[in-house]
This record gives structure tokens, sequence and C-alpha cells, in this order.
């Protein structure tokens, strides 16, 4: 086995793009990925490309976009990756046990989508087709609809939390000031995101509009190579561990508040690595509703169930907390294209451990968590990082 380690990145700025499609996104984001590692398209022995699916446009079979967006890469063998809204994540893993596996020594991870042509509703029913359709496709206003059931079955069970939750927003929007690829730069505050007005209107149940991640375009690249290659490199960012776990689709046959595939990764993932939560120096996690990151603290571990409220009351996931959580911005700030978030995740904290982080940089960050999950916490990736060159 050889171990798989990050030499390279790219990202675009997230948000509305001028990019028609996710070729366009490609071909601006792939050559300064080669550039940033250090290699030329004919380096690449495979290509693992995240896109969610072709409902945002009528192009499917995009794995081979690559190869067209830079010609020079038209001869790699490329394949399409899609998990939801961890397709990203899929993508990577797919890349690393390509590796791992010896198939390969440098591999090409792209995430990518375009969803910003496409009006709201549509996209709305476009990302439930990630439900479990034969109980889920009714449920108005897409994801948007499930995650409100979600926080009203929470409030009902553990107290109405809108407080807290508007916090995380207002947390997220603050640190995605600080970076440039953020979709969406502005600071709006607490009490904005606290308070339903035209400009924060009720989305579904108790989510208002600042509870939801954003409708985005935008593409990231990761550039991997095995380890002996790696520390030929101008960086390595190794993983500790990675995890990958599943529960069933339906929400109709399991407790959503468990959020048990996320609670599994996440103990395998620290298991694998021998560290605990008090070891890592930030998480990138996946608040594609801010109900999500409050289900996720208690997933990882730093609150019982019920009691996540307190994490983001106690600032611990703050910039200057004991583990801040989403320095980018998060999928509420930074933006949530599908199929790029878990390789911008991925991307995010990379550059936070290789001290690359510009404004968003925390000192000494040393261990890094990344999760990434797709449906309402059906399939769950950690992953948790650690820069070695
Ligand atoms: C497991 C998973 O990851 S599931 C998650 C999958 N992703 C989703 O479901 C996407 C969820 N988000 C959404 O559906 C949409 O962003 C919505 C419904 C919340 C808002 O969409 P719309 O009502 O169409 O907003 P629209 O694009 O018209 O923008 C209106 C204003 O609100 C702002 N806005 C739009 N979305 C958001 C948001 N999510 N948060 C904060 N502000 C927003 C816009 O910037 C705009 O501001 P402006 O008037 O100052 O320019």
């Amino acid at each position: 086995m050889t171990d798989p380690m990050i030499v390279g990145w790219s990202h675009t700025r997230f948000g509305k793009s001028d990019a028609p499609d996710t070729c366009a996104l490609m071909a601006e984001a792939i050559p300064a990925a080669l550039d940033h590692a250090g290699i030329s398209a004919a380096d690449v022995d495979g290509i693992f490309t995240g896109v969610f699916n072709n409902g945002f446009s009528a192009q499917d079979f995009q794995g081979a976009l690559a190869g067209m967006a830079v010609p020079d890469l038209a001869q790699v063998p490329a394949t399409r990756y899609e998990n939801a809204c961890a397709t990203g994540s899929a993508a990577l893993y797919g890349a690393m046990d390509f590796i791992a596996a010896g198939r390969g020594r440098i591999a090409l991870v792209i995430g990518a989508e375009k969803m910003t042509a496409t009006p709201t509703a549509e996209v709305g029913d476009i990302l439930l087709g990630a439900s479990f359709c034969a109980e889920e496709a009714g449920i108005d206003a897409g994801f948007a609809g499930l995650f409100g059931q979600i926080t009203a079955s929470y409030f009902q069970r553990y107290g109405d939390r809108s407080r807290e939750l508007a916090m995380i927003a207002a947390k997220n929007h603050a640190n995605g000031m600080s970076n440039p690829y953020a979709h969406m730069q502005k600071d709006l505050g607490v009490d904005f995101c606290d308070t339903i007005s035209d400009r924060n209107p009720r989305v579904a149940g108790p989510l208002r509009r600042s509870d939801c991640s954003l409708i985005s375009d935008g593409a990231a690249v990761l550039v991997l190579a095995d380890a002996d290659m790696a520390t030929t490199m101008r960086r390595a960012v190794a993983f500790r561990a990675r995890s990958h776990a599943n529960d069933p689709m339906a929400l109709s046959r399991r407790d959503v508040l468990e959020f048990r595939a996320a609670r599994s990764a996440w103990a395998q993932a620290l298991d694998q690595a021998g560290l605990t939560l008090d070891d890592l120096s930030l998480v990138e996690t996946h608040d594609c509703f801010t109900i999500a990151e409050m289900l996720e603290y208690e997933a990882m571990g730093l609150a019982e169930p019920g009691q996540g409220h307190r994490v983001i009351r106690d600032g611990i996931t703050h910039r200057d907390g004991r583990l801040p959580v989403n320095l980018s911005g998060g999928l509420k700030s930074k933006g949530h294209p599908i199929g790029a978030t878990g390789v911008s995740q991925h991307v995010m904290a990379a550059m936070q451990l290789c001290d690359d982080a510009g404004q968003m940089q925390l000192p000494n960050a040393r261990l890094a968590g990344v999760f990434n999950m797709g449906g309402a916490a059906v399939t769950s990736y950690v992953s948790i990082m650690e820069r070695v060159k």
C-alpha cells in the first residue's frame, strides 16, 4: 500500500460564475492545480471527477469533460463519481484507493457544479433526487424542506434553538469575510439571522433563508501523489485517517436526529488516527443548513445529543475557540456547488495546514478534520489531515 498525499490544489471563486458550464469551470481550475503541484498533464495517471448529476444541464458523462477542458488530459483514464452532496469526497476517496492499490502514482480529483443558471425551485427538485424518492419526493422546498422537518423534530424533542442556529449562521458568514473564494462575503450578524424579514424570510419549517447554504457555481481540484513521490514535491499533506459510513436513505427507517453515520465516521476516523477531538486544530464541516452543523457538533462528540446549542453559545467553534469550525465560511457563506463541496473542504483544510490560508489562516494549524455528507446524514465522510512536508 502506498499512502496517497495531497501535493497541490486549486479553487475557483464560488458564486454566480460567468463560466457557462462545468467544462468551463474545469478549464479554469485544472491548469492552476497542475501548476500549484509543479506537474504537467503528462504526469497524471488517473482523473476522478465529482459532479452531482446531469440535472443541472443536459450534459451527462462528465468524467470525460476534463479532457475537453484541458486537451492534454484527453488520453488519461477518467471516471465520474456521484454520491449526493458528498460527491466531491467520493471522487477523492476513489482517487486515494487508486493510488493505494498501486494503479497509478498521480491522480487529479476534480469537483465542479454549475447551479445558478437553474431557477431555485428547479434546483430544489433536482436536489430532492438525492432523497428517498418513493417517500420523500413530494416535500416542498427541496432539501430545505427535508431539513426544515428535521429542525422541527429537533425543536420538539430538545427545545427551540432558533437563536443558536442564527449564531452558527452569523459565525460562518463572519468567517467567510476572510475567504477570497467565498460566494457571499457579507457579515450578516446574529440579529439579522434571527429575525424573519423580507430580507430573511422563512424557507421551510423553522429554517430561515440565513439558515440555508447557497446555490453556487464553482470548482475545486486536488492533486494526489503516492507517498514516495509526495516527499519529493513542494508540499505534502497526509491523511492520518479517512472513514466512510452509511445509514438507510429513508428518513422513515431511522432516527435522523442521531446522525448515526456521521457519528460512526467520526469515531472510526479518530480511532484510526489515534487522536481525540482535542488534538485537532480545526474542522471544516458540512453546514448545508445550520441545524446540520449543530447536529454535527453532537455527532463528532463536542456535545451530548440535544446539547449542540451549548457549543456555539460557549464559543467553542468560533475562530478563537477551542475547535474552530468552518474558518472558510462553510457551505453557508463559501457556497455549496454540490460536486465541488467535498473537494473544496479538503482544499481549505490543506491551505490551513500549509500556512497558505491568507486572511483565514489559523496560527499553528497542525491537524485538520473534514466532514462531508450526502443526503440527510445518509453517507458520511471524515478525513483527518496533517502536513508532512
Ligand atoms: C446534504 C446537503 O448538502 S443538502 C443541501 C443542498 N443545497 C440546497 O438545498 C440549497 C439551499 N438553498 C436554497 O435553496 C436557496 O439558497 C434559498 C431558497 C435559501 C434562497 O434562494 P432564493 O430565495 O431564490 O434567493 P435569491 O437567489 O433570489 O436571492 C435573494 C437574496 O437572498 C440572498 N440569499 C440567497 N440565498 C441565500 C442564503 N442561502 N443565505 C443567505 N442569503 C441568501 C441573495 O444574495 C439575495 O440577496 P440580494 O437581494 O442582496 O442580492
